[in-house]
């Protein structure tokens, strides 16, 4: 029992160590603020076991993120291309589940505040997906080049 204490302070230290990085603090409270407004317009379970089944995937791919850049940094330390496609892709994994919460969300919260068929909040969310992709697709400069 000892030992499962210490491994439960050592997952508690990982998690305070995560809440000093910035994208996963406004994962979090992003997640929070949606969950809230779940609870706020009364969401069937089911519906609210989604938001919150979107909410944990999205944080938790952070945290798998956050482990893989900090791999590469204690591996290799300096600017190498294989590096920038390492972290390139482990950040496209947090990308990639990001943009299915934001289809899942919007297709459960559109239909329930507006009353309008799912479909619309799906896409409502692609053109917000499609937007910010682009944003980061085109945004010049950035990375530690
Ligand atoms: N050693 C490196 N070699 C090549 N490119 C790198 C290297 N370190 C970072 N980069 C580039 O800079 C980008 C940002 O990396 P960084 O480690 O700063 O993560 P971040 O996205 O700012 O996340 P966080 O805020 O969690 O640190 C990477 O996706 C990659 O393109």
């Amino acid at each position: 029992m000892r030992k499962f204490f210490k491994s439960l302070h050592h997952a508690a230290n990982g998690l305070c160590y995560l809440l000093k990085e910035r994208n996963f603090r406004i994962q979090l409270v992003f997640g929070a603020a949606v969950l809230s407004i779940g609870v706020l317009i009364e969401l069937e379970r089911q519906d609210f076991l989604w938001l919150l089944f979107c909410t944990f995937m999205v944080v938790i791919l952070e945290a798998v993120n956050t482990v893989i850049e900090k791999i590469a940094d204690i591996l290799h330390p300096y600017y190498d291309e294989r590096v920038k496609v390492l972290k390139d892709v482990a950040a496209s994994i947090v990308l990639m589940g990001s943009a299915m919460s934001v289809l899942i969300g919007l297709s459960i919260l559109i239909k329930e505040i507006f009353d309008l068929h799912f479909a619309v909040g799906i896409l409502f969310g692609i053109i917000i997906v499609v937007f910010f992709f682009s944003f980061g697709l085109f945004r010049v400069g950035g990375g530690k080049e």
